[in-house]
């Protein structure tokens, strides 16, 4: 995971109250957001939840009903050309044109981002190199997998050297092994150029791999914002485990937490926790005052997985969950 350049990295993008309606229908419902330079925001959510709006509203495609966003420095609808002299977007392929090969699409590019032939011909070599497609430069794209089809669409967005990448769901589709290469490239924008990433997908795993902060779109409203971990302690079913070398020692701090589960068998004991600092040294603490001795502890989070599915409603089970949600909030 990538860090702010600085503790105080200016705002790459800032938003306050961005809603969107079609006829009846309300799309985004007053989304606040605050991305700093140099980091990688997700933006997750069930199908249909807003994201590819939230995307196309902040690159200038179309415009909010309400709200305001600045976008590196510039006001999102006072400014438009400074706004998308300074953006990236990388869809669904939207740029590619598969009759074209690698090399052209690049040099298209080039064209209308009005760079010289001489630059753009340096210019897409570079780019054909640094995501390992120069092999591939002079082949149509109509014979490339999504894997290459996803890093040529990428390359056709850095062409013009843009501060702020939009990746609206980059590795939808790919293999694992794909997939992994995407991460790396987009990790490596960020730490070797300072770029700031805006990415939306319905890969957990990706969010939890790549994101700085996560925020969570349910139903046109951020239901959830920060790191994957703080998510994480969000919600319940997160616990401490701790092993103890014999009977007694488990007795003991048995009678201690009262509301822990005891496991005879393997020596542990497992206090419901949300794992933050406090509540463990809480927990050792409690031992020490009674001179009780584990073992090992550890701590257990539920997974980003049980997060999304809680906070979108989508959860299979568990009533409980959602208010008890709600007073962790
Ligand atoms: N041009 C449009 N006219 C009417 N409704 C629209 C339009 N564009 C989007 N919508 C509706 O807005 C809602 C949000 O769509 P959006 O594409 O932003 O969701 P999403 O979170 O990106 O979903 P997905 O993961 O399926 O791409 C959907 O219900 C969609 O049908």
């Amino acid at each position: 995971m990538t860090m702010p350049n600085t503790p105080t990295a200016a705002p790459a993008i800032t938003a306050t109250g961005l809603s969107k309606s079609y006829g009846d229908k309300k799309v985004l419902d007053g989304i606040d957001l605050h991305i700093p330079e140099g980091t990688i925001f997700a933006l997750l959510g069930p199908n249909g939840a807003g994201k590819t709006t939230t995307v196309q509203i902040l690159s200038t495609l179309i415009s909010a009903n309400a709200g305001q966003a600045r976008i590196a420095g510039h006001d999102l609808t006072g400014e438009v050309d400074a706004v998308r002299g300074a953006i990236g977007v990388t869809g669904q392929f939207a740029a590619v044109d598969n009759l074209l090969t690698a090399h052209e699409n690049l040099m298209l590019m080039s064209d209308l981002q009005h760079l010289s032939r001489r630059d753009g011909r340096r210019r897409s070599a570079e780019l054909l190199r640094r995501f390992e497609l120069t092999d591939a430069a002079k082949r149509p794209v109509t014979t490339f997998s999504g894997g290459m089809r996803r890093k040529l669409d990428l390359a056709m967005t850095l062409v013009g050297d843009p501060r702020i990448i939009f990746l609206d769901e980059p590795t939808t589709g790919l293999d694992p092994r794909s997939r992994r290469t995407m991460w790396e490239i987009i990790r490596g924008l960020v730490a070797d150029e300072g770029v700031t990433i805006f990415l939306t997908t319905q890969y957990l795993e990706e969010a939890d791999q790549l994101a700085d902060r996560i925020a969570v779109l349910d139903h046109g409203k951020l239901v959830a914002e920060g790191t994957a971990d703080e998510l994480k302690r969000l919600i319940p079913g997160g616990h401490i485990r701790l092993r103890f070398g014999d009977a007694n020692g488990l007795e003991t701090a048995a009678d201690l937490f009262g509301s822990a589960a005891r496991d005879s068998e393997e020596l542990t004991l497992q206090i419901p926790s949300d794992g933050s600092i406090p509540t463990l040294r809480a927990v050792l603490d409690v031992l020490d005052n009674a001179s009780v001795k584990a073992e090992s502890l550890t701590v257990h989070t539920p997974d980003l997985d049980d997060v999304f599915l809680t906070l979108t409603g989508q959860a299979q089970s568990g009533a409980g969950t959602n208010s008890q949600l709600e007073n962790a909030r």
